[in-house]
């Protein structure tokens, strides 16, 4: 990581349109409330520009505007009007009270938006620029104007518009990508292009807007600015129109991470980036891909032992930026079926765990045994996992295995082989059900008399593949063991859980009763 230049030159403005070209996604408005609060973040974090809304579109949108203008602080409040009188004025209006406001016109400039859309020849368009920018600037002297279709639009007109916009008053000039068709090297092309062969182009600051239908709108983005524009127009998260605009978390991020090749800058404070993305996602509702870049989940994640490992011996191994750095608390290291020793000695400690060696290495084949049947292991299921390690370490009866045939059609059988010091011996019964019938089962290998006090399950963390936990109390002799036991088979961690309390009333007792090796078809205990 370096840091950035600080020239002006470099200096790239961030004009936010989550509320305007944002809101367009289909699903994906917000309440009046939700804009102001997103509104203010923004501002907080730096935007430049907040394009507020469409004032002309409804009287909501004219009035969410309006108040983002009453109340924004440091940022240029920004409405978008059609070539239209009528959405100019009404624009005007919305942002009358910001103390700095923008107005952003545009029209279609391609010859396929003006002949199908429009509806217009080239030189009514050319005309329709020149009045509407002109209607703009009585109201503010920062008017944008935005060549829409800008990517398709014949470079000689685009140049002839791009002239007479800045001419008429225009001080930003947007070329967009509207339907995300370019690519990198031909939208830097485009804008050297029209900034060289436009007279009064030092005059405007040029602007970006991609969309990201091929997925390439950061890109562009970036290659527009090396053109020589110098603000760009994204939403957080990335939503807007169809497959979404520029993602301002990762523009922004690029520019910093890689200033040696990128050598821009923005006013963005990027700590507030994840704050940003989980507004955004809230009051829209649009979940925010795990893999997204910056602001995913899995952002800073890693589930692989042998990233986990680099990452544990020094984080620049597998990260290029700090979790720090975009509002993240820190690095995740996820525990899965991937996951290497030196992770889950690591996670253990943060468990507050110790564990001597051979422990370990039975804690960390079951952990990898319960990995591959869960999706996702918790702190949870690990503590779980290790507390019936550390209690089941020296237990004469273990649990071999279990087979349970349950269901409708009974009767309920379970077939069991049991490790008594060191024997293993089976059995089958049936019961009352399935768990009684392996509590049957066990009681036929290791006869006993204590009394079933408490049987409890719940479950250690959500959904269907959570582990059971199971607790299970005996009482002999006036005396009671209790045990616990997790497993994500609820049956197998009855067993267990079983086991564990005979366990302790057996050591108490100071030997095991073992029952002959046995099939018992029809035991019922
Ligand atoms: C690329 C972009 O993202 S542009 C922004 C897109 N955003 C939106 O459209 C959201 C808000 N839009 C709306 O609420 C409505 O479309 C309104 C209020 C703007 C207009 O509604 P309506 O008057 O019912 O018109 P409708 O949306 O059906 O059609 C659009 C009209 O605007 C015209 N138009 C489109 N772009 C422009 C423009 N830049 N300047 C002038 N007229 C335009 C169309 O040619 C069409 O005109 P027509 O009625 O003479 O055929
Ligand atoms: C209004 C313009 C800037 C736009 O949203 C687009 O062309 O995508």
């Amino acid at each position: 990581m370096t840091s950035h230049s600080s020239s002006e030159k470099d200096r790239v403005v961030i004009f936010d349109t989550t509320l305007r070209d944002g809101e367009q996604s289909p699903g994906a408005t917000m309440t009046h409330e939700e804009k102001l609060e997103v509104a203010e973040l923004l501002d907080q974090m730096g935007v430049d520009v907040i394009e507020a809304g469409f004032p002309i579109a409804s009287e909501g949108d004219f009035q969410a505007v309006h108040e983002i203008a009453k109340r924004t602080r440091n940022a240029v409040v920004c409405g978008l009007a059609r070539a239209a009188f009528k959405d100019i004025d009404r624009c005007a209006e919305a942002i009358k009270p910001a103390s700095r406001k923008r107005i952003h016109t545009f029209l279609s400039t391609s010859p396929v938006h003006m002949k199908h859309k429009l509806q217009k020849e080239p030189h009514e368009v050319y005309e329709m620029v020149i009045a509407q920018v002109t209607r703009a600037r009585n109201y503010t002297d920062d008017v944008e104007w935005s060549s829409e279709d800008g990517t398709r639009t014949e470079i000689d007109f685009l140049c002839r518009c791009v002239e007479a916009a800045i001419k008429a008053g225009a001080t930003t000039i947007n070329i967009p990508d509207t339907v995300g068709y370019t690519t990198p090297e031909e939208y830097y092309t485009l804008f050297k292009t029209v900034r060289e062969r436009v007279p009064n182009s030092d005059q405007a600051v040029f602007s970006v807007h991609c969309h990201d239908d091929l997925g390439m709108a950061v890109a562009n983005s970036l290659a527009g600015v090396r053109g020589g524009a110098r603000q760009i127009e994204c939403t957080i998260n990335g939503i807007g129109e169809r497959a979404g605009n520029t993602a301002l978390e990762e523009v922004v991020m690029a520019m910093k991470v890689r200033s040696e090749v990128l050598p821009w800058w923005t006013g963005i404070d990027a700590t507030m980036l994840t704050r940003a993305s989980k507004l955004v996602s809230a009051v829209t509702s649009f979940p925010v891909q795990y893999n997204k870049a910056i602001v995913g989940r899995n952002a800073f994640a890693h589930e692989s032992g042998i990233h986990q490992d680099g990452m544990l011996k020094n984080a620049q191994t597998y990260e290029i930026m700090t979790p720090e750095s975009v509002g993240v608390k820190q690095t995740s290291l996820v525990m899965g079926k991937h996951s290497g020793r030196h992770a889950f000695v690591r996670k253990l400690e943060d468990l507050g765990y110790k564990l001597s060696a051979n422990q370990l290495e039975d804690a960390f084949v079951r952990f990898k045994a319960l990995a591959d049947r869960k999706k996702q292991v918790q702190d949870e299921d690990i503590e779980a996992l290790v507390d019936e390690e550390i209690a089941t370490a020296h237990d004469r009866i273990k649990v071999l295995s279990l087979t349970v045939i349950a269901g409708t059609m009974g009767p309920q059988t379970a077939t069991l082989t049991l490790d008594i010091e060191g024997k293993h011996v089976t059995t089958q019964s049936v019961g009352n059900g399935p768990v009684d019938a392996i509590f049957n089962a066990i009681h036929s290998l290791v006869p006993h008399e204590a009394k079933l006090e408490l049987y409890q399950v719940q479950a250690v963390t959500e959904g269907t593949d959570a582990q059971a936990e199971v607790s299970v109390r005996l009482s002999e002799n006036g005396r009671s063991f209790t045990a616990k036991a997790a497993d994500p088979d609820t049956l197998v961690a009855s067993a267990k859980a079983y086991l564990g309390a005979l366990n302790k009333l057996t050591s108490k007792r100071g030997k095991t009763a073992v029952a002959e090796p046995r099939i018992h078809p029809q035991h019922a205990g």
